[in-house]
């Protein structure tokens, strides 16, 4: 019986057709236990985000297999896995429209779902994310950076998903509001029994929100690490070390 929630096995993706097809993600293996929270790390290109996409649905060109609970997902999604499996985008003020109010913005993957008691489950999933109900009738434009992303967590999160993909969630928000989201993102994990996938360039962010890190390097995964072995540099490969120590040598005690 496989433990595993969320699991990747073999995974790769290319782009491109002929001789201009460059493969960005190589053999990636790695699972997800349910409501445990994994982090990709590595540098600009080397293919997180591209698993992420992947993993959501957004990319159904990919070789291997991806399985959820047991079962494979399929390349093309219906309905259903959608409401199991929902993102956050980096940069909330690109991920909602300008001229739709927060209502309509919550509403909309109700409806898309066919789910009821509307009204009732946005004043539930606003006060989740810590705004009251009259955000309900704010614009994007009314609202702060935090504020616009809270509303992304709470249009993914209106649904009830199982899985929440992460990609750079706070990396467009100031440093100030950084650590309330992901302290607001830890708190919704615990309370929901959420698993996430999370895709950060940030060590600090990784090692704050996941119990398991891998890193990659040129879509491939190099190793895989807990928070602990990632603060105390206990790692195996010299270029994770040096990634470390270029990243963040301030979080990290690396000699
Ligand atoms: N749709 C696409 N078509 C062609 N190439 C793509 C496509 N999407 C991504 N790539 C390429 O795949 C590689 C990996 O991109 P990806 O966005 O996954 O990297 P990343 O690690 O998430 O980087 P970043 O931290 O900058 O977002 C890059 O070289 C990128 O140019």
């Amino acid at each position: 019986m496989d433990n595993a929630y969320l699991r990747a096995t073999s995974l790769n993706i290319a782009f491109g057709h002929g001789r201009s097809r460059v493969t960005v993600v190589k053999d990636a293996d790695f699972h997800i236990a349910k409501g445990h929270s994994f982090g990709l790390i590595g540098e600009s290109g080397c293919g997180k985000s591209t698993i992420l996409r992947a993993v959501a649905g957004l990319n159904p060109d990919y070789e291997g297999s991806l399985t959820l609970n047991g079962a494979a997902l399929p390349h093309k999604r219906d309905k259903s896995l959608y409401r199991k499996i929902q993102m956050v985008f980096q940069d909330p003020y690109a991920s909602l429209h300008p001229r739709k109010m927060v209502q309509n913005v919550l509403l909309e993957p109700l409806e898309i779902m066919g789910l009821d008691r509307r009204q009732a489950r946005i004043d539930d999933i606003l006060a989740a994310v810590g705004l009251d109900s009259s955000f309900r009738f704010r614009y994007p434009h009314e609202l702060s950076g935090g504020q616009r992303q809270r509303i992304a967590i709470a249009r993914a999160l209106v649904v009830e998903p199982e899985l929440l993909l992460l990609d750079e969630p706070t990396s467009a928000l100031d440093v100030s509001v950084q650590a309330e989201i992901l302290n607001l993102l830890n708190r919704l994990r615990r309370e929901r029994g959420l698993t996430y996938l999370m895709v950060s360039h940030d060590i600090a962010v990784i090692a704050h929100m996941c119990d398991q890190v891998a890193i990659m390097k040129d879509g491939r995964i190099l190793e895989q690490l807990t928070p602990d072995q990632l603060r105390h540099g206990a790692v195996e490969e010299d270029y994770t070390r040096q990634f470390l120590a270029a990243s963040a040598p301030e979080v990290m005690r690396i000699d």
